[in-house]
């Protein structure tokens, strides 16, 4: 007779109690489920794979899916037209000899797991083309009916249509193939679950901070009539370079205009509103899951799946002992987050109404515009510096010439025959040229040297642009080399430096190639340009 067991009854603290450390950081990175209290979800399809199902092989895919186009990398978005890539799916990096594995090998160099979900496991991975860090979400389950797939390619909408959002997870691109999703997003430091286990006391300041992040995300939604249904300190990323909280798992998003509530999915029981168990799905309930995971982020506590406490705290009863540790201002918009009735907790709009909020919100919005404001100031100054060198280097030119009219300067003197010139000296067919790198050296008066760049250089380009290829900018963006009268005497200059190098003998000691008047213009000009480039940085 075949035995069955009984299920073992569920046994519960009647008091609160601090999170523990019920799970290192490395074994949450190897992907261990640390949610002891994780209920389980209303999924049609409960088909885990084996624990091993990291390597997703092609004779693996292969067993588990009939032979057809799942084999085939598809890439999935619903971007429209604007966006063409995203339908598109990047060709691989790897040689052909790659060709029978999985898209996401041939492209993807996986490092570490993680984190893993009811749905899927994620994986830090580099890209082989760029070499960057991503991360790429697998589904776990095999679409095994297109119900299924629909509700997973949702998931895929949703994050795009969020992906622009600061306070929203970036999202890259997705494709299916062996009848599994895959999705690439932006590799983030680790979920606020992660955070508070690290940290254990996080500052309230931080707190604060963290409540204004996940408003604004979920303002986002909300104002397009969506509910997130699955907040939770789990589904909260922090960035990889700041430390903004990002909303993510969107695979129960839930459209409040298109879908009847019946398709509606709860999500963790210990987020969860208390009028989810009668199916009403609201925004509120979004809040009271906001709600309570600031209580559980602000006083350490670990949060009951069920029980009398489950219900306690759905009742407006917040342990004193934990609740008091947080200043009357958070504990009250935690409790007012917290309400028994829906209907009497604050929207997101209104919370990002409250005046630290608010002055919090203006500070951050001040100092974008600090940091904005003192960009546009680094760039027109730059410019400005572009301008002055110009005008400083028309004003010499001028001056020059002033001084060239009234014949108290003479640009380039040809040098006095040497007494060096051999009478062995080539024949005038074999007159040693001047060697275009020497002319540069020749020419170093502000006419000459000019031209030397311009030559070099497009005049139409950009001169700040051309001095990162470490060109004196100010020099190429003369407007002398448009002058025609100034050309001429430049042409004029250059027939004589010609004549007078043809002459000289460039070995000789007593070979003098330019003044030294000359090169001192043209070092203070190096010397402007490079308190200019310095200014830049
Ligand atoms: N972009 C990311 N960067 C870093 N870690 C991530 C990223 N996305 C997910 N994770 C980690 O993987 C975990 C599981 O991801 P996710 O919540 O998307 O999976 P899920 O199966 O949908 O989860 P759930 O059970 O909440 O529905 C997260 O809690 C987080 O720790
Ligand atoms: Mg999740």
């Amino acid at each position: 007779m075949e035995k069955h067991r009984l299920p073992l009854p569920e046994l519960h603290d009647d008091k609160h109690r601090h999170k523990q450390q019920i799970q290192t950081q490395a074994s949450k990175h190897n992907g261990e489920n640390s949610n002891r209290f994780r209920p389980p979800k209303n999924k049609r399809y409960r088909c885990f794979l084996p624990a091993d199902n990291n390597n997703l092989n092609r004779s693996q895919s292969l067993g588990s899916c009939s032979a057809n186009s799942s084999q085939i990398a598809h890439a999935i978005s619903f971007r429209g037209p604007e966006c063409p890539d995203a339908s598109i799916l990047p060709s691989s990096p790897a040689s052909a000899d790659w060709s029978d594995r999985s898209h996401f090998e041939q492209c993807f160099q996986r490092l570490a797991k993680l984190g893993e979900g009811s749905f899927g496991e994620v994986f830090q991975v580099r890209d082989r083309s760029d070499g960057r860090l991503y991360a790429v979400k697998i589904s776990k389950q095999l679409f095994r009916g297109e119900q299924y797939r629909a509700e997973r390619l949702e998931e895929v909408r949703r994050y795009e249509e969020f992906s622009g959002h600061e306070n929203c997870i970036r999202f890259i691109r997705a494709w299916e193939q062996y009848d599994r999703l895959f999705m690439q997003m932006e590799l983030c430091r680790e979920s606020l679950e992660q955070y508070l286990l690290r940290c254990q006391r996080i500052p309230e300041e931080r707190i604060w901070h963290i409540l204004l992040d996940l408003l604004r995300g979920l303002k986002s939604l909300h104002d397009r009539n969506l509910i997130h249904l699955d907040i939770k300190l789990d589904n909260v990323l922090i960035g990889e370079d700041d430390e903004t909280c990002k909303l993510a798992d969107f695979g129960l998003v839930f459209d409040l205009d298109r879908s009847n509530s019946r398709h509606a999915t709860e999500g963790d029981s210990r987020y969860m509103a208390p009028e989810i168990l009668q199916g009403h799905f609201s925004k509120a309930a979004d809040i009271f899951s906001l709600g309570i995971a600031m209580l559980e982020l602000a006083c350490y506590m670990d949060l009951p799946a069920n029980g009398p406490l489950w219900h306690e705290l759905r009742q407006g009863i917040l342990p004193e002992e934990f609740i008091n540790k947080i200043s009357l201002e958070l504990q009250t918009v935690i409790k007012s987050m917290m309400m028994p009735d829906p209907m009497q907790r604050p929207t997101a709009d209104q919370l990002l109404l409250h005046p630290r909020l608010q002055r919090m919100q203006q500070k951050r919005q001040s100092l974008m515009t600090l940091g904005q404001l003192s960009r546009s100031i680094r760039r027109s100054r730059r410019k400005v510096w572009g301008k002055m060198c110009n005008w400083k280097t028309t004003a010499f030119r001028y001056l020059f010439y002033f001084l060239e009219v009234l014949h108290l300067y003479k640009p380039i003197a040809p040098p006095k025959p040497s007494i060096n010139i051999a009478p062995s000296s080539p024949t005038p067919t074999s007159k040693p040229r001047v060697p275009p790198g020497e002319l540069t050296l020749v020419g170093s008066t502000p006419i000459a040297n000019r031209d030397c760049f311009a030559s070099h250089f497009l005049s139409g380009e950009d001169p700040l642009e051309l001095s990162q290829h470490g060109t004196p900018s100010a020099i190429n963006s003369t407007p002398l080399n448009h002058n025609k009268s100034r050309l001429e005497l430049q042409k004029k200059n250059m027939d004589s430096l010609d004549k007078s190098v043809q002459m000289a003998d460039f070995e000789s000691p007593t070979f003098r190639p330019s003044s030294p008047k000359i090169l001192d213009t043209s070092s203070f000009r190096r010397k402007k340009l490079f308190a200019l480039d310095y200014d830049d940085e």
